[in-house]
């Protein structure tokens, strides 16, 4: 094998030989020239299509009607697999043209691969299959993103629950946006999922994002979605926005306080037109979701600062409800209080405890500045430091901030003594609440006077029972 001659006698024995296996394989063959007729057809074709006489000539479609060859010829395209009727039966087929020596199509040749298109069914049963699993993954996808809660789980007896509650279900009847407004942790995402669950989107998503989580240079792809390429880098898959995955549901942007004023200019756009344009797309979509947009800042003094723009304010400010913090309605700690005691217990397999009238007053005596996130948190500390199924008020002020140092039951530490992980936990704590405090709430000035990052703020928050997302 040296010369080119010998490469090109190679490649027309491989030629011929395709052919012939191909022949060979399949149940017919037919070929027809640049009109349509038919030049030639095996016996087996012949035979399985019941043909006596010489077909030679004859248009394609008088022996085989729903013949593709003259769609082949036209386009110069194959089409390498298909499923061809032929009566009561399916052929798998496949579908060359053929070339003449200048390249242009001088006719096409028709294989039936199967005369049965059963032979097809371990791959279509495959696919079959994998649609099915991801139908399910979808279903399963949706329900998660269902709410989770609904007005009941919002607990209190206060007025100002009463009325909360009376707000929420009628904002839910109505499809306006709707404005919570409350400290962090008083339950306005809670709020928001009753709102969607007692709505006539309920069967629809429910997707919740927060703004202030999410650095600010991912926040419009996360919004939008990303169109496939539009970075060069390695991502170059097309990504959903929240947008998307509400459509039809409810979309719940929580502390839109933090946004910028660019991205608020772009969100105004699209409660505007109702579309979106994904990042690196030139196309807009249609959307359609209700939002619930929360926030635990001031936005009035927001937008007289002119830190947040007076109009998107107003759009958002269709239905305000504004939630109060727990110090506000102290009769209501304690059945939050007895409620989360219950899913403790429940999550923790054991018996659920018991507050003593002392206990409660404890409970209501602190101001919570975390709300009854913080409560939760403080909660679920008591439970981890003592197994007394009555838990007295001495429990309850050894884990508070400030507390008098009381140990709880059954921990055999020397007077003064605390663990490490309990001392750090309060320092950082009260660090973050100081620069908190300092900055007014206002998280990215906070995170700048402790020297860490907004999204880093936002994580130790949460984890330390002062932060949303709990
Ligand atoms: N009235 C209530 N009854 C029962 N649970 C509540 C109530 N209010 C809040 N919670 C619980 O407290 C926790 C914090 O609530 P949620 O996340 O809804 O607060 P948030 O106001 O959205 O906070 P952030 O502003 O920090 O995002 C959640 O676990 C929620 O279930």
């Amino acid at each position: 094998m040296d010369s080119d001659a010998d490469y090109e006698a190679l490649r027309q024995r491989a030629v011929q030989s395709l052919s012939e296996h191909l022949e060979g394989m399949c149940v017919g063959a037919v070929t027809v020239d640049r009109n349509g007729r038919i030049a030639w057809m095996d016996e087996k074709y012949k035979a399985l299509l019941g043909v006596a006489e010489d077909p030679r000539g004859r248009p394609i479609e008088e022996l085989i009607p729903n013949s593709m060859l003259r769609h082949v010829i036209e386009t110069g395209q194959p089409m390498p697999i298909d499923l061809m009727d032929f009566g009561d039966r399916s052929f798998v087929v496949i579908r060359l043209p053929l070339l003449g020596a200048d390249g242009s199509t001088i006719g096409a040749i028709g294989y039936v691969l199967f005369d049965r298109a059963e032979y097809l069914r371990p791959v279509v049963s495959k696919y079959q299959r994998l649609q099915e699993e991801l139908s399910r993954a979808q279903a399963e996808l949706a329900q998660e993103r269902r709410a989770k809660y609904s007005f009941s789980q919002f607990i209190g007896t206060s007025e100002a629950v009463r009325e909360i509650k009376r707000l929420g279900r009628r904002a839910a009847q109505m499809d306006s946006t709707v404005l919570l407004l409350g400290e962090t942790g008083t339950g306005k995402e809670l709020l928001a999922q009753a709102i969607h669950a007692a709505s006539p989107r309920a069967s629809r998503p429910f997707v919740g994002v927060n703004v202030a989580a999410i650095p600010e240079t991912l926040l419009e792809a996360e919004f939008f979605g990303v169109a496939p390429g539009a970075y060069t880098g390695a991502d170059r898959r097309h990504r959903e926005g929240k947008f998307q995955l509400a459509n039809g549901g409810t979309l719940f942007l929580d502390e839109i306080g933090d946004m910028s004023l660019p991205l608020q200019a772009k969100l105004l756009r699209v409660l505007q037109e109702r579309e979106i344009e994904p990042l690196g797309s030139n196309k807009v979509m249609r959307v359609d979701v209700r939002i619930i947009a929360a926030t635990s800042r001031d936005l009035h003094a927001l937008v007289r600062d002119k830190q947040f723009r007076a109009d998107l304010y107003y759009r958002l400010n269709v239905v305000p409800i504004t939630v109060p913090p727990l110090r506000e309605r102290p009769e209501d700690i304690e059945s939050i209080a007895d409620r989360i005691l219950e899913q403790l217990a429940i999550q923790q397999g054991t018996p659920p405890r018991e507050l003593l009238e002392s206990a409660v007053d404890v409970l209501r005596e602190y101001d919570w500045p975390g709300n009854v996130r913080e409560l939760y948190n403080t909660l679920e500390r008591v439970m981890a430091l003592t197994d007394a199924p009555i838990l007295t008020a001495q429990h309850i002020r050894g884990v508070l901030p400030g507390g008098q140092g009381a140990r709880p039951a059954g921990l055999p530490l020397q007077a003064g003594a605390r663990p490490l992980s309990e001392v750090l936990h309060d320092a950082e704590r009260s660090a973050i609440a100081a620069a908190l405090e300092a900055t007014g709430g206002v998280k990215a000035r906070a995170a700048k006077l402790l020297g860490i990052s907004r999204a880093s703020l936002y994580e130790r928050m949460v984890s330390l029972g002062l932060g949303a997302n709990g």
